[in-house]
């Protein structure tokens, strides 16, 4: 028995619900780049999860399913009230609350698959509010409730600011949820499909899921590259400050992947909406340094950027908390995560699989009095 270091290259479930092949990018057979530029977060919800695109009707049907259920219950909000507010990040309030969530739903081990759809309603319609009450919440504001006549993408900045957003804030937004939908077995994607594989709950599968996003080989990679681009701070260090990294064999945040190799085909996307909103805010230092960045990078690496790049100064440009770049991530990807769970139930086999022991053998037990 041998292992493959990181699983990399196992095929290790089939799925319908989007696929990664020869770098392009397909939700349910739906190309990226199509999905990008003509899409409603709200219709590729729905594509996730039933594999084909809403008619009219349906997404008007989903659309008001949704509304109507992105109020939380006042006891997560109040549960917000009560944490160390300057030493919680957004995504272990998240993680948290997802599991509070669970407390609070009637059905929430109801197994049968019209109550699994129910809480994928319920779950996507509120994880964006949670992310945006608890944002005000630790800044001691009020929550906003969300609003029925907006999109996702609007209620989400309009529950955050209290403001109601132009159109290229909403363009943008709606953009990154489409984007970061869903992406095959991602780490989180399958940390969700292992946990509800046992037969564990949607809310427990969409905890374990928020955990695995948040480390910055993953999802935290968003906000580590805000990080990098303030450390860099202007265009003229980022030369000195990418080498300096190289040459120590520390990874730059944002690139490099897994399984693209030719590059990430949602980063021309986010590259160009960061420009645009660069252009729209005056304020183009950010960009103008992640261009330089990757500049310098893929002239010295075969690592082009990924989803997580330039998401990070279009975040930035829309008057974003840096740490609020993950728990966005969440907010959209758990319409992936959704599907695959609604996908595993569907044809369920417990994940297990081997690991190669390279301890040592043949130990003889020594009772303790004599071990040294
Ligand atoms: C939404 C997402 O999850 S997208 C990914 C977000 N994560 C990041 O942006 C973090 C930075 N990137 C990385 O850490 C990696 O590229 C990952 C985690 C995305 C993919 O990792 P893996 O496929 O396991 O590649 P691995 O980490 O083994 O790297 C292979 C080689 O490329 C190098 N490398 C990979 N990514 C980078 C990077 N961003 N910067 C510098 N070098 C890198 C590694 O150091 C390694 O070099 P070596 O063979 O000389 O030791
Ligand atoms: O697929 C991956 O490994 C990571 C990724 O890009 C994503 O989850 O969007």
């Amino acid at each position: 028995m041998t292992s493959t270091s990181g699983l990399e290259g196992i095929v290790a479930t089939t799925s319908a619900v989007s696929s990664i092949i020869d770098d392009t990018l397909t939700y349910a057979g739906y190309n990226i780049d199509d999905l990008a530029e003509n899409a409603s977060f709200e219709e590729v919800v729905y594509l996730l999860w039933h594999q084909k695109l809403p008619n009219v009707d349906q997404l008007n049907e989903i659309k008001k399913q949704l509304a109507e259920n992105a109020k939380i219950p006042q006891q997560v909000i109040d549960h917000f009230k009560t944490y160390p507010i300057n030493n919680v990040h957004p995504m272990a309030a998240l993680r948290t609350a997802v599991s509070l969530l669970g407390l609070f739903d009637d059905e929430a081990d109801v197994m049968d698959t019209e109550a699994n759809y129910r809480k994928a309603i319920r779950l996507q319609a509120q994880l964006p509010t949670v992310v945006s009450t608890f944002a005000r919440i630790r800044k001691g504001l009020d929550p906003v409730e969300p609003r029925t006549d907006l999109s996702m993408a609007a209620n989400f900045l309009f529950t955050l600011t209290a403001q109601e957003p132009n159109e290229v804030a909403v363009e943008a937004m709606n953009k990154a949820l489409v984007l970061h939908a869903d992406h095959e077995l991602n780490a989180s994607t399958f940390t969700a499909r292992v946990c509800v594989a046992t037969l564990s709950d949607v809310y427990s599968g969409i905890t374990a899921a928020i955990g695995a996003l948040k480390g910055p080989l993953h999802g935290g990679a968003n906000e580590a590259v805000m990080k990098m681009l303030t450390e860099i701070g202007k265009v003229e260090n980022a030369e000195s400050y990418i080498n300096e990294k190289l040459n120590n064999k520390e990874k730059i945040m944002g690139f490099g992947h897994r399984v693209y190799r030719q590059g990430d085909p949602r980063a021309k996307h986010l590259k160009e909406m960061s420009e645009k909103l660069s252009k729209i805010t005056g304020e183009s230092k950010w960009y103008e340094i992640s261009t330089k960045v990757e500049e310098l990078v893929t002239a010295q690496k075969p690592l082009p950027p990924n989803v997580d790049f330039y998401s990070a100064s279009m975040y930035h440009s829309l008057g974003i908390d840096h740490d609020l770049f993950t728990p966005i991530f969440a907010v959209s990807r758990v319409s992936g995560w959704l599907a695959h769970i609604l996908e595993q139930y569907d044809n369920n086999r417990l994940i297990r699989p081997r690991a190669e022991y390279v301890g040592p053998d043949k130990q003889i037990y020594i009772p303790l009095e004599l071990r040294g």
